[in-house]
């Protein structure tokens, strides 16, 4: 993504490899961006295209929730666990739609289930950069989009990721903050009876998934990856398992919904300050509505970044009271 190309950005370097552009006389919610001249996302799509490089990427005010990635040897019922949460909580957690090369099931739909997709156009949009994780799982190839994750983090709800072992090893040495959880079955017999009774694998296929199965639970016992181990063996016993711990997640880390969404202040220029906060100065919002004139922009908690978006970004208000006295309020 980039800025909309203006006159009258006011801009910062930044000492971590970005240049922080403020955007004159736009929404608080889309005038915050970053321009990533050295960061290691830069760095390393230089050395991968041999030259220059730099990145956008948008500035997004308050923490989105934690990405929950789910992971497991296949048939051990991730989906099946998914699909409760989501259909218990719709307003509250929104799916990763992978893409793949493998073929469709029966009642699988594209877009849905999976961006089904051709091995070549999926290779570039690796080479491009457009996944935060990508591998080759049972012979096909599956990753996980950026902007996958971004629909479902845009629209408020938290990510859920369905992902192989190799898959959560990506997304935990990337910029994403996430819980990891691994399922295990209870017993690799009871494992491959449920790989069987779903009948969606031809015998060859289901050979394969069980010898990788074996590789998988060794490696997500390993330490370090994975920050809860469940065992699904009774389906409605790991389900309420799951639901605690993703509450006491959550209350660890109480949400922060930013209350920027219908803020329609309109930056004129920007001041920076020591210990990185910075002033905006806003204009009148054309509205008739009264808003503060000037905000505090803390960036000393970044998160993420090109080519995502970068979060963490806290704003306040600042008000007069009188000479020297100043309010201020986190929004
Ligand atoms: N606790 C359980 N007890 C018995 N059967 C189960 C249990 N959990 C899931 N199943 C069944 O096991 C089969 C595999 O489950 P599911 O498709 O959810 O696995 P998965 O881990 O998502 O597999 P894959 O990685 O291949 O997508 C399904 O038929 C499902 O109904
Ligand atoms: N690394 C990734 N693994 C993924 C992704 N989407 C799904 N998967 C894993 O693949 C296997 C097989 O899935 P199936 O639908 O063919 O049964 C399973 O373990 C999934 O977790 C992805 O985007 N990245």
């Amino acid at each position: 993504m980039k800025p909309v190309q203006l006159k009258g950005h006011s801009t910062l370097l930044l000492n971590n490899g970005r240049i922080l552009i403020v955007k004159k006389d736009y929404p608080l919610d889309d005038c915050i961006w970053f321009l990533e001249v050295d960061t290691p996302f830069v760095k390393e799509q230089k050395k991968l295209l041999g030259t220059e490089v730099v990145a956008w990427s948008k500035g997004v005010i308050g923490s989105a929730p934690k990405p929950i990635v789910i992971s497991g040897p296949s048939g051990v019922g991730k989906g099946t666990l998914i699909n409760k949460l989501m259909k218990e909580f719709p307003s509250k957690y929104g799916f990763s739609v992978s893409h793949t090369t493998r073929a469709p099931r029966e009642k699988e739909l594209d877009g849905v289930h999976y961006h089904f997709t051709e091995r070549s156009l999926m290779e570039k949009d690796i080479r491009d950069g457009k996944f935060l994780e990508f591998a080759s799982v049972h012979g096909n190839l599956y990753g996980t989009s950026i902007e996958a994750v971004e629909a479902v983090t845009d629209s408020g709800k938290r990510c859920i990721l369905d992902i192989d072992v190799q898959g959560a090893r990506s997304v935990r040495a990337s910029s994403l903050d996430a819980i990891f959880i691994f399922i295990c079955p209870p017993s690799f017999e009871e494992l491959e009876e449920r790989l069987r009774a779903r009948a969606t694998e031809t015998e060859e296929q289901v050979q394969k998934r069980l010898r990788n199965a074996r590789a998988e639970l060794d490696e997500g016992r390993s330490p370090g990856l994975f920050d809860h181990i469940l065992v699904n063996d009774d389906l409605e016993t790991c389900y309420e398992t799951l639901k605690k711990l993703l509450a006491s997640d959550e209350n660890a880390n109480t949400l922060n919904q930013p209350t920027t969404k219908n803020l329609k202040v309109h930056v004129s220029h920007m001041e920076s300050r020591a210990d990185q906060k910075i002033l905006l100065h806003c204009g009148t919002n054309g509205t008739g509505v009264k808003v503060p004139s000037l905000f505090m922009l803390d960036i000393s908690s970044l998160k993420g970044g090109a080519p995502g978006r970068t979060r963490g970004l806290n704003v306040y208000t600042v008000e007069s009271l009188r000479d020297g006295v100043n309010r201020i309020k986190q929004l």
